[in-house]
């Protein structure tokens, strides 16, 4: 089983009195647009495998840095996602969001990164699981997920089958 993790900072920016702004009021999320590796091609948050003796919180900061060289503190503890491949847990997810980083985020190889407004995030550019639990954890809620996938490796070429949600738990 792979243990890994996500990172969603978040920050709010000022729209003034721009009339076509929409009602996010400003509220945006850093995702990355995935350039190699599983989920090639494919928004996400930050993040990627732990290594070994690293916690998750370290490993969500370690990958962050990595992949868009933010470096982010005080990360919130939103969510664990069990992913399934035929029956067997294939990943165990740490996802977190964070309001304090210092830095600009900057593309690597393996990352693209963009600050999208909460309300345009590209669910159909994601994995297909991402629209169940992603604008809880966006709106401030915790969630503890399972997901099934079927048909052998890689996940990411997987199909998607079903789920179980549990919202506002304790971590
Ligand atoms: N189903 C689903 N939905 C949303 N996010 C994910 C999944 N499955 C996943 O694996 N993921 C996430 C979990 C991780 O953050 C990444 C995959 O990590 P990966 O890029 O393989 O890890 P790295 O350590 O960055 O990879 P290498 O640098 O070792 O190649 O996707």
């Amino acid at each position: 089983m792979i243990e890994a993790t996500l990172c969603f900072p978040l920050r709010t920016i000022s729209r003034g009195d721009d009339p076509t702004a929409d009602g996010d009021d400003g509220r945006e999320v850093l995702l990355i647009e995935k350039r190699r590796g599983l989920g090639e091609g494919w928004y996400n948050g930050p993040g990627g495998k732990c290594e070994p003796g690293e916690t998750p919180q370290e490993c969500a900061v370690r990958e962050t840095r990595e992949e868009v060289g933010l470096d982010v503190r005080d990360l919130e503890k939103a969510g664990e996602l069990r992913f399934l491949l035929d029956g067997e847990v294939h990943t165990f997810c740490h996802v977190f969001r964070t309001r304090s980083f210092t830095g600009e985020p900057t593309p690597s190889e393996e990352a693209r990164p963009e600050w999208v407004p909460i309300g345009d995030v590209p669910y159909d550019q994601m994995w297909e699981d991402d629209r169940l639990w992603l604008p809880g954890v966006l709106e401030g809620k915790t969630v503890r997920g399972e997901f099934r996938f079927e048909g052998g490796e890689p996940l990411d070429e997987a199909a998607f089958v079903d789920h179980d949600l549990e919202w506002d738990v304790s971590f």
